[in-house]
C-alpha cells in the first residue's frame, strides 16, 4: 500500500473531558488512486488530512507514505516532505492576491527542481486566457482552478484537498472536479479529498467513509448504488 494508516489515535483534552478525534483507526490507499474520504462534521477527516500532511502528529500509531512512517519524522524531515511531495488545495483557494495568476503558479514552481510545465499546466485548467488576471478578477471555479494549477506545477505524489468544492455553486463544482480527474489521469497523481458531499464519492475509486474518529468503510471501486445508499 502507498499510504497506510495504523492504529491511528488523536486525542485532544483530559481525563473526562477527552475527545478522541482518531480513535485506534485503520485506513490505507494505493497510488494513482483518487480517494473520497467522507464523514460527517467533527467526524475526523480533517484531523486525519492534517496527519496525512505533515501539518500534525497523531498522538499514537503510525503514518505510512510509500514505506515513510511520517510519525517519526522530524519537523525539518516533514517541512521537506509537505514540499516535495504534497499538494494542497483549500476550499478557500489561498492565492496570492497580487500576484497574476501565471505569477501565483510560477512563485510555486521555484520551489522544487523539476517543475511541470506552466503553459501545459495552465492550458490543462483553462486558464490560459486568465494568466494575466488578479484572483479577484475571477469567479470562485477559475480561483480554484489556478488554486489546483499551483499545487500541481510541484509534481506531488499526493494532492490533499479540503472541501474544494465547498464555496461553488454545482456547474462550477462538477467543472472543478473535472479538472482534478484530469489532472490524476494524466500526471497519475493520487488524490485524496475530503468532504461531506456524498455527491463528490461518485468520482472516487475509493471511498473512506470515517464516523467518530473511526474508520467504518474503505471501498476501493464501490459500486455506485452502494454510495447513493451510504448515509453520513
Ligand atoms: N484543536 C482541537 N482541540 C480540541 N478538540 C478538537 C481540536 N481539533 C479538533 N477537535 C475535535 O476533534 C473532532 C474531529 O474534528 P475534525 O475537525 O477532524 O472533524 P471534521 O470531520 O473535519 O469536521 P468538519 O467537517 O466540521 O470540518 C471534533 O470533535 C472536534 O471538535
Amino acid at each position: 500500500m502507498f499510504i497506510e494508516g495504523k492504529e491511528l489515535v488523536k486525542k485532544y483534552g483530559k481525563g473526562e473531558a477527552t475527545v478522541y478525534a482518531l480513535d485506534h483507526t485503520d485506513f490505507s490507499m494505493e497510488k494513482s488512486e483518487i480517494v473520497v474520504i467522507l464523514g460527517p462534521s467533527g467526524s475526523g477527516k480533517s484531523t486525519l488530512l492534517n496527519i496525512l500532511g505533515g501539518l500534525d502528529k497523531a498522538t499514537e500509531g503510525s503514518m505510512i507514505v510509500d514505506g515513510k512512517d511520517l510519525e517519526k519524522m522530524s519537523a525539518k524531515e516533514l517541512e521537506i516532505y509537505r514540499r516535495e511531495k504534497l499538494g494542497f488545495v483549500f476550499q478557500s483557494y489561498n492565492l496570492t492576491p497580487d500576484l497574476t495568476v501565471r505569477e501565483n503558479v510560477e512563485m510555486t514552481a521555484e520551489l522544487v527542481k523539476d517543475p511541470l510545465d506552466v503553459d501545459a499546466l495552465i492550458e490543462n485548467l483553462g486558464l490560459t486566457k486568465y494568466e494575466k488576471h488578479f484572483p479577484k478578477e475571477l469567479s470562485g471555479g477559475q480561483q480554484q482552478r489556478v488554486a489546483i494549477a499551483r499545487a500541481m506545477v510541484k509534481k506531488p505524489d499526493i494532492l490533499l484537498c479540503d472541501e474544494l468544492t465547498g464555496a461553488l455553486d454545482t456547474k462550477s463544482s462538477k467543472d472543478v472536479l473535472r479538472r482534478v480527474q484530469k489532472m490524476n489521469d494524466t500526471y497519475k497523481t493520487t488524490v485524496v479529498i475530503i468532504t461531506h458531499n456524498l455527491n463528490i464519492a461518485q468520482m472516487a475509486d475509493r471511498i473512506i467513509k470515517i464516523t467518530d474518529g473511526k474508520v467504518t468503510s474503505n471501498l476501493k471501486n464501490a459500486d455506485k448504488k452502494r454510495v447513493e445508499e451510504m448515509e453520513l
